[in-house]
């Protein structure tokens, strides 16, 4: 591919750099590109919790760099620049993301982190096409990401200390500058070397070319808005009505191994149209995955070669047609690929959709279909009453709605496979989002398949783990028992955490289990707790939770309406949990966002 002419096309357009990294002046300038330097304003300060990916934060961040900028050179030049480029690049270990450090010691628990381990690099980056005509502007935004892999050596204290006091690290994300000194520190990177050092220009050339020589011009759609006043925000200044041409399905991004892009015309401060649409037509994407994986669509293709629609449909029984019309579906929600030489798993279905797999979501998926769609279809009843659906949807009248849900075997091991398919997905990063390796027993209440418990012995070699659940859990667990030494150090005990007398521990970890609790219920469980723990014991708690203005902390997740519906409990804010735990005497309260579906907070039990 020729690059060069996308970035000629720029020469003739005024090119705002929304930033202040000199990496970042020095990657563009080399290119050959001339632009004007404005540092952003905005306050990295975006709550990371709520984003599904550490990619996500770091597209958000550079676009609301850009946003900025874009902004304040307008209303200072009362005329829009062409171009706003904005970046912003992380780091992402254990579940963490890592940017530019506070002080010398943050730089070197970073370091630390990253010693002798590999983890990923990622750049957002957000170019922000504006034109300004007749007191209208027109934006349009184009985002993507990239990843790159970088493993660092086994390095000593000495070293570490040495390279913090060198002072490079300040400026960086993760602590280090892998174009200079820090190089030192790293022993191997995959992918774009550039990426880590602040700016992916062969991607963000791959992107300019796509958007200037598109192969179909006519698919393009502008969106008007307008004239952008002086204020302070974006937030609802969206026109919607606006949108030219449209339509009823999905905007759909283009997902590769570590690269995304998005082209989200008509974006202003993230609300688009197409987010809109994605939400009314959001049941048709979740009944097409529902359909296939209950049809065995993604075992039929497994990993081998591609298949066409009719070896498919004969695979699962079906018609052609229909699987066809299935096939493609998936295959535009990013979960298939689709070829000239027919149909194949994507990395993501290969990982989570096939119902074989170590990570597998097939039991959530069949009883998101079955079980939650059901009581979906009461969420009226739920606003209006203000409760659980389960006696309208299931009959139920069980004070703990969870009974209702696994009456016969089979819908049994299907919720047990739920919880283990979502536990396995954060199980790492909850057992690493603090130090534990002080402690030598813990008790996971309520720990069902015992999936956290084994990622807890898998890290912790000196920690013996007992599970603590309901004897009917209990002797269904063992079918999801994985292999190897570390299950030695797992113990199952029946038990009623309400009722019976909990096993001894140094560290009582109760994982997803709070929300589904009431107040009442949750303070009768935590002075349980609180009762057995020794002082100097600690509990942990891992809870997908709500940000401080009771908002939705997971877009897309619905924990509260989710809560209102299913349970009898709630979601909760970090400092709701931190009351809760105070109030039972569990002091020096931490938290720790992992960057995916729970938050982390680990409690230590004073002297009564
Ligand atoms: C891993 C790594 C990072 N960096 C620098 O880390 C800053 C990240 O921070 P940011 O928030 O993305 O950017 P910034 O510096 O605050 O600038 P701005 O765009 O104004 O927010 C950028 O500088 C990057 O080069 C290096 O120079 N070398 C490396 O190996």
């Amino acid at each position: 591919m020729a690059l060069y002419p996308v970035v000629r096309k720029l020469l003739q357009k005024r090119v705002v750099l929304a930033s202040a990294s000199p990496r970042r002046q020095e990657i563009l300038s080399n290119a050959g590109l001339r632009f004007e330097v404005v540092p952003s304003r905005f306050k990295e300060q975006l709550n990371k919790a709520s984003f599904p990916t550490p990619y996500a934060y770091a597209m958000e961040t550079a676009k609301q760099k850009a946003l900025d900028v874009a902004r304040r050179v307008h209303q200072k030049d009362l005329r829009a620049p062409d171009i706003v480029i904005g970046a912003d690049t992380i780091v992402a270990v254990g579940g963490l993301i890592l940017e530019k450090p506070m002080d010398k010691q943050d730089a070197y628990s970073m370091l630390s982190r990253l010693n002798g381990k590999e983890h990923s690099v990622f750049t957002g980056v957000a170019i922000i096409h504006c034109s300004y005509q007749d007191g209208r502007l027109d934006m349009e935004v184009s985002e993507f990401y990239e990843e790159t892999l970088v493993k660092f050596s086994q390095l000593s204290e000495e070293l570490l200390w040495e390279y913090i006091h060198s002072g490079e690290p300040m400026d960086k994300a993760g602590g280090y500058g892998i174009q200079a000194l820090g190089g030192m520190l790293v022993e191997y990177v995959r992918g774009d070397f550039l990426n880590v050092v602040g700016f992916p220009l062969n991607h963000f050339c791959k992107k300019l070319a796509e958007l200037y020589f598109p192969p179909r011009p006519e698919n393009v759609q502008r969106v008007k808005h307008d004239s952008i006043p002086p204020v302070d925000t974006f937030e609802g200044l969206s026109d919607l009505s606006d949108v030219e041409g449209g339509g009823s399905s999905p905007a759909h991004s283009q997902q590769g191994h570590g690269t995304k892009d998005t082209h989200a015309k008509g974006t202003v401060a993230g609300l688009h149209s197409s987010a809109l649409l994605e939400v009314i037509d959001g049941f048709k994407a979740s009944k097409a995955l529902f359909t296939a994986s209950k049809m065995k669509v993604f075992d039929a293709l497994g990993d081998g070669a591609p298949l066409s629609a009719v070896d498919v449909a004969r695979k699962i029984d079906a018609s052609e047609h229909g699987t066809g019309r299935l096939l493609d579906a998936c295959a535009a929600l990013g979960l298939l690929e689709k070829t000239h030489r027919g149909y194949r798993n994507t990395e993501l279905a290969s990982r989570y959709l096939r119902s074989d797999g170590e990570f597998s979501l097939h039991s959530l998926i069949l009883h998101s279909d079955t079980h939650v769609w059901n009581l979906f279809t009461h969420l009226e009843s739920a606003v209006r009453e203000g409760t659980h659906q389960h006696p309208r949807a299931l009959g139920s009248t069980a004070d703990d709605p969870s009974q209702g849900t696994c009456r016969s075997q089979d819908q049994k091991l299907r919720c047990l496979g739920a919880m283990h398919g979502l536990s396995k997905l954060s199980a790492h990063q909850v057992a690493t989002a603090f130090d534990l390796s002080q402690f030598t027993s813990a008790c996971d209440l309520g720990g069902c398949t015992g999936a956290l418990a084994h990622e807890l012995a898998r890290e912790y070699p000196g920690l013996k783990v007992t599970v603590f659940d309901l004897p009917e859990v209990i002797e269904d667990v063992k079918r999801f028992q994985p292999n190897g030494p570390q299950t030695e150090q797992v113990t199952f005990v029946p038990g009623d955490f309400f009722k019976d007398r909990l096993p001894e521990a140094d560290l009582y970890i109760l994982s997803r289990i709070l929300h589904d609790w009431s107040d009442e219920k949750v303070h009768e469980l935590l002075s349980r707790v609180s009762g057995s723990c020794k002082p100097g014991g600690c509990l942990l708690v891992a809870e997908s939770t709500l940000d401080e203005e009771k908002q939705a902390a997971r877009p897309g997740l619905l924990p509260s309406l989710d809560l209102l519906v299913q349970a009898q409990g709630r979601a909760r804010s970090l400092s709701e949990y931190r009351h809760l735990l105070q109030a039972h005497g569990f002091t020096d309260v931490r938290a720790a966002g992992t960057g995916n579906i729970v938050d982390v907070i680990l409690a230590t039990r004073t002297e009564p």
